[in-house]
């Protein structure tokens, strides 16, 4: 098959993320609620003799961070791909196209890989059973499986085990970005410097979480968003306590740092609600500032030249 084909994955947050003690293996386990909400990468693969990649971005996003070799996830998730099917011999160039912020703690990299999984699989015509990408998106990373299911789904393991939840009704997140990203493990290692070394329970969803989610009860969400991680990622950047508080003040329901950060959400009522506190809090000029809905589907084939979705 030749052509171009394109699939787009979504932005995740963790409504809530519970973190419990280092596995042996480097890992933490977790106990996460994960939602994919509307800001997407895209990445567009077609027919080339080698893997090669190249990233655009949307004008508030700085790409400098992403790289250009075989570090990069995508093209990560490319070799995976080809070894998983006998190390077949196919090449391609992947165009990635970024709409979620690098290192913003909303799992870009990993849509990204999601999303070449995808349209790889189409553009080699492989016909990779789901329960196969699903364990190929685990090798890649934790929140790789999460960005292929979408929706609402709670996480478990180092969070690459992923259940879907059934809710009702739509959310609206207002996202504080950074123009400077944060690292997932040095978040984690400061997690861990915190809690100097004393163990703590098996992580759990919070039951008020739970019950916000299966009413809709937007303001009770807000009240019950939480995240271990938060203050690991204060510690590091404690310009984000003033970002949380100017939310607040502006009425948002909730305030809470994006997993790993340094990305801040802030649940509103509605979408023009999210209006009105985007507005608040791009006047105080504290870094790009974009809303969204959630839940959103997950990472999906979106275009392809041969119609052949
Ligand atoms: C912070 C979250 O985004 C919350 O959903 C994820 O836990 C991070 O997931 P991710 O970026 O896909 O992380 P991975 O690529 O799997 O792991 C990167 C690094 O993060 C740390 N890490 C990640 C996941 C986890 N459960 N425990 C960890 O300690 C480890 O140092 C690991 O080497
Ligand atoms: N396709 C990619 N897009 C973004 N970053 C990538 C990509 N491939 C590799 N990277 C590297 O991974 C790092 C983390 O990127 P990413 O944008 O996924 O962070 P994140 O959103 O904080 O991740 P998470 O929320 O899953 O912890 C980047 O700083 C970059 O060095």
């Amino acid at each position: 098959m030749s052509g171009a084909v394109t699939a787009a994955a979504p932005a995740k947050i963790n409504l809530s993320l519970g973190v419990g003690t280092r596995r042996p293996d480097g890992f933490h386990p977790l106990a996460t609620v994960y939602q994919a909400i509307g800001l997407y990468d895209r990445v567009t693969v077609t027919d080339a003799d080698d893997l090669t990649v190249s990233v655009t971005a949307q004008p508030r996003i700085p790409v400098d961070g992403v790289p250009l070799d075989d570090t990069n996830i995508a093209v990560r998730a490319a070799r995976t791909l080809r070894e998983h099917h006998g190390g077949i011999r196919r090449g391609a160039h992947l165009a990635i196209d970024k709409g979620i912020p690098v290192a913003g703690g909303m799992a870009g990299g990993s849509a990204d890989a999601a999303a070449a999984l995808l349209a790889l699989d189409h553009l080699w015509g492989l016909g990779t059973p789901r329960a196969e990408l699903m364990r190929i998106a685990a090798g890649l990373g934790s929140d790789v499986p999460f960005a292929l299911v979408g929706g609402t789904a709670i996480g478990s393991g180092r969070g690459e085990v992923v259940v879907p939840l059934i809710t009702v009704g739509e959310y609206w997140w207002v996202v504080l970005e950074s123009e400077r990203g944060l690292s997932t493990p040095s978040v984690y290692d400061e997690f861990d410097v915190l809690r100097d070394g004393s163990s703590v329970p098996d992580p759990e969803i919070p039951d008020a979480l739970m019950t916000a989610l299966r009413v809709h009860d937007v303001a009770a969400l807000g009240a019950s968003l939480s995240n271990d991680l938060q203050v690991a990622a204060l510690r590091l950047r404690p310009e984000l306590a003033r970002a949380l508080e100017q939310g607040r003040l502006e009425s948002a329901h909730g305030a809470i740092v994006s997993g790993s950060g340094p990305s801040c959400l802030f649940l509103c009522e509605g979408r023009s609600h999210a209006v009105q506190v985007a507005g608040g809090l791009r006047s105080l000029d504290l870094g790009p500032v974009s809303f969204a809905p959630g839940p959103v589907h997950g990472a999906r084939v979106v275009t392809t030249d041969d119609g052949r979705v």
